[in-house]
């Protein structure tokens, strides 16, 4: 390896230019050394746009090449356990973004994998380096809560009710708001809480979608437009999951209304994804007040992020690509892990089961 971590981003779409290249961008301890793309005009857009690097219309020649250490893949979800499993073979350490998979087989596949060939491998679970969130954490943990009683997350945006693209379709995306949105949830509920072990799960659709943005026919969605979850964690609280992208009036600068809680004997900690700088503390007796989250947990670790600089609802997604890196370099595991992408890929399957069958459902992961 050389001293610099080379990475190879595959998929140049939306999330690799919003999340993944601001974050390689920002660490010295990394480079941008090759991108991947079907889409050869794009290619060359993100080759004006990022700077020269090697660029290759086929993702099998960036898992082969020796030159390149580590890959980032942001592809649609079809193609993440396919194209994983590849990279892993040719030996590179791995982000992979969510959902992992398309169920919960592929993920632990690809986990175990990883695992075997000692790579890194993480699952771009976002949300989970957002200050406040990262604060709840602490607070949690220290027991400043008391013992957590309860958790609710709610994700709402007023998005158009025109086609989503590959996201529409089961056979490229898998589900649509469970897999898209509240997976995101699913995983930070269970950092905070510890694994659930049982839901019973909802989803709706709302829309055909079966227009283009343009006002062209296309396939109708076949996938939930709304997704659902009540469950119980393993330690006795309980949770309460809730998001849709079609929800009139929750524009909020495209990051919707978003909020996640955790309830305990002592207090309730509150974080919103609008302003992620700040938290809401509830004691008893008390009207819940809004506080800065501490500096210390504005940026994680060693980040060479400023902790006061940017949009702070988009900075900190930089985050992700500096844990990846730091695991490298410190030969230590990435946080969320592949393992975590396919637990909290289990729970988003038995959402589905739950719903199909009308039942609750155990979670038991054999990762
Ligand atoms: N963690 C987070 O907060 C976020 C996560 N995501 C996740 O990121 C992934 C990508 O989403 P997004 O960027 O919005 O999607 P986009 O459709 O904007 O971008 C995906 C890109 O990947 C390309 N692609 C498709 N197949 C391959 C392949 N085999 N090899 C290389 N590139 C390929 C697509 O090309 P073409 O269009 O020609 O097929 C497209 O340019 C999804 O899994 C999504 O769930 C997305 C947003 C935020
Ligand atoms: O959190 C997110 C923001 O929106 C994107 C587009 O729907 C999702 O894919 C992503 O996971």
């Amino acid at each position: 390896m050389t001293d610099s971590i080379r990475i190879g981003i595959i998929g140049a779409g939306a999330v690799s230019d919003y999340h993944h290249v601001p974050g390689i961008d920002l660490d010295p301890r990394a480079e941008l050394a090759a991108i991947c793309d079907p889409n050869s005009e794009l290619l060359a857009q993100r080759q004006s746009d990022w700077g020269k690097t090697k660029a290759s219309t086929k993702y099998e020649e960036i898992a082969e090449d020796p030159e390149i250490d580590a890959v980032i893949i942001a592809t649609p979800n079809f193609t993440h356990h396919e194209i994983a499993m590849a990279c892993i073979r040719g030996g590179k350490h791995v982000m992979c973004e969510k959902p992992l998979g398309l169920n919960y087989t592929e993920s632990a596949e690809m986990y175990r994998a990883a695992r075997d060939a000692n790579l890194r491998h993480m699952t771009a679970f976002t949300y989970r380096f957002a200050p406040s969130m990262r604060y709840v954490k602490h607070l949690v943990e220290s027991g400043a809560l008391g013992t957590p009683r309860h958790f609710r997350s709610q994700r709402f945006l007023d998005w158009p009710e025109s086609s989503w693209g590959w996201r529409q379709s089961k056979k490229l995306a898998g589900a649509g708001d469970l897999f898209d949105m509240t997976i995101h949830r699913i995983d930070f509920a269970q950092d905070l809480l510890g694994p659930i072990k049982s839901i019973c799960g909802a989803v709706a659709q709302f829309v055909p979608r079966d227009k283009t943005a343009e006002g062209q026919p296309c396939e109708p969605s076949e996938v939930d437009d709304w997704s659902s979850l009540i469950g119980q964690f393993e330690n006795g609280a309980v949770g309460v999951w809730e998001g849709s992208t079609l929800m009139k009036g929750y524009h909020n600068d495209g990051f919707g209304y978003e909020w996640a809680e955790v309830n305990g004997s002592e207090g309730s900690a509150a974080y919103q994804l609008t302003d992620p700088n700040n938290i809401l503390i509830g004691k008893p007796g008390q009207t819940m007040e809004k506080l800065p989250v501490p500096d210390e947990f504005l940026v994680i670790e060693g980040s060479p992020r400023k902790p006061h600089e940017g949009v702070p609802s988009t900075v900190f997604r930089y985050d992700l690509a500096y844990e990846f890196v730091s695991a490298i370099v410190e030969e230590r595991d990435a946080i969320p892990g592949f393992d975590h992408g396919a637990s909290a890929q289990l729970v988003a399957d038995s959402v589905l089961e739950s719903f199909e069958k009308r039942t609750w459902i155990d979670i038991q992961c054999d990762l």
